[in-house]
């Protein structure tokens, strides 16, 4: 009896160090548990989605995205009215900004894509927009958001115009900034709480902040990170299950360097105390970003999907620009491909390479296209019996 027991001792021992052996083997070749998990059947990709556009956020580099995905999946999107450019900001979003629905407002109307600029108003939004539409957004960290902000916006907003720097500006804000003299001055303070349908200069009280939040945790399907671009795109090419090429982009809207200026720490502290409702915004969902990136990929699947959208990006890059390096507005040969200049900023652009095939040539344009060309095309595609869309800097 006492030779049985023994012996069922040294095998459970010794099935003790079977599974640890095990463990530790897995753990020091990174075996990946969810490989081992059976594959999902694999459900048809995301087609309803609305984008929330905020400011100075890469916002335009995800409109080419979506633009891009529509055209290309023959699906309908929710352009501006008429010679509008945004769908009424920085008025509360209302259908009769959308094209195709003024006179009739009253009928259900629904869309595939919306992506223009709007101040988000979701009962109005939730009419132009089907039932099952992906919602999801973007946020950048307010000290970056706010200095791109100060130099595009320095001669439209108010609260920019008399202050020689963001430092200065920083140093005293009240002295420039009064919110009841014009809406421009959204730009000014806490701009992408005020995209989200907040008030913008409400104080940043706890309880208040915390209800906010959880409104946008339950609009919205997702929130990504401009300041971890490439992360956001693996994420979102999982959440709406497309294809590697439909999220790879060239960077629109960029400035050249010369017009980035680098706040000192005692100002970018200041900014997280002048925009405190835009911070909590942006730190808590960096912190549910990087918690839904790592539940859905283990960090080396998250490397390799990054380094595989990056290589992506090159090879198009290659295959249709003269230089990667974005270029100057007179260095721009094609006039469809100049961006518009905003402020102080100098916006950059791309020149596609001579000699290029028609397929290829097709694809490489609208990758390169800035916002308010794509969105002229767009509508053109859309509406063909209508008045094209006027855009008056390409006539200058
Ligand atoms: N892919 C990618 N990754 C990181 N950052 C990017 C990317 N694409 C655009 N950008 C930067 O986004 C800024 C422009 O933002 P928006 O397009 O949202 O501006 S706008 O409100 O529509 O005018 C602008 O920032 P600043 O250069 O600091 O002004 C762009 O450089």
């Amino acid at each position: 009896m006492s030779i049985l027991r023994g012996t069922q001792r040294s095998f459970q021992v010794a099935l003790w160090f079977l599974v640890l052996a095990v463990f530790l083997l897995v753990g020091f070749l990174h075996v990946d548990f969810r490989l081992l998990k059976p594959d999902k059947v694999q459900e048809p990709p995301v087609t309803n989605i609305m984008f929330l556009k905020t400011h100075k956020t890469a916002s335009s580099t995800i409109l080419n995205i979506l633009y891009r995905f529509s055209e290309s999946h023959n699906l309908s999107t929710a352009l501006p009215e008429g010679s509008r450019v945004h769908l009424g900001y920085p008025w509360f979003f209302v259908t009769r900004y959308v094209e195709g629905l003024k006179q009739d407002a009253h009928l259900q109307h629904h869309f595939n894509i919306m992506c223009n600029h709007l101040r988000f108003n979701y009962p109005e939004v939730q009419k132009v927009m089907p039932r099952d539409t992906f919602y999801f957004s973007i946020l950048r960290n307010p000290v970056f958001q706010l200095e791109s902000s100060f130099i595009y916006y320095k001669d439209y907003a108010p609260a920019f115009q008399r202050a020689k720097s963001l430092d200065e500006f920083l140093a005293d804000p009240w002295k420039y900034y009064n919110a009841s003299v014009s809406l421009k001055n959204v730009y000014a303070k806490n701009n992408m709480w005020f995209d989200f349908g907040f008030d913008n200069n409400a104080p940043a009280d706890m309880d208040y902040v915390r209800k906010r939040l959880a409104e946008v945790e339950q609009r919205f399907h997702l929130v990504l990170i401009a300041d971890y671009f490439d992360e956001s795109m693996v994420l979102l090419r999982r959440r709406l299950r497309w294809q590697l090429d439909d999220v790879v982009s060239f960077k629109l809207n960029v400035r050249s360097q010369s017009t980035v200026s680098h706040l000192t720490p005692e100002s970018q502290e200041r900014v997280r105390h002048w925009c405190a409702l835009d911070w909590q915004l942006y730190q808590h969902f960096n912190r549910t970003f990087w918690t839904q990136l790592h539940a859905e990929l283990s960090p080396r699947q998250l490397t390799e999907e990054v380094e595989q959208l990056r290589e992506r990006q090159r090879e198009l890059m290659a295959l249709c620009l003269q230089d990667p390096e974005p270029k100057n507005l007179t260095h721009i040969d094609d006039q469809n491909l100049r961006p518009y200049q905003g402020g102080k900023a100098n916006i950059l652009g791309y020149n596609l390479r001579h000699g290029l095939d028609t397929t290829t040539l097709h694809i490489c344009q609208r990758m390169a296209m800035p916002e308010l060309q794509h969105m002229a095309h767009m509508y053109s595609l859309q509406f063909p019996d209508k008045t094209p869309k006027d855009i008056p800097f390409l006539k200058k």
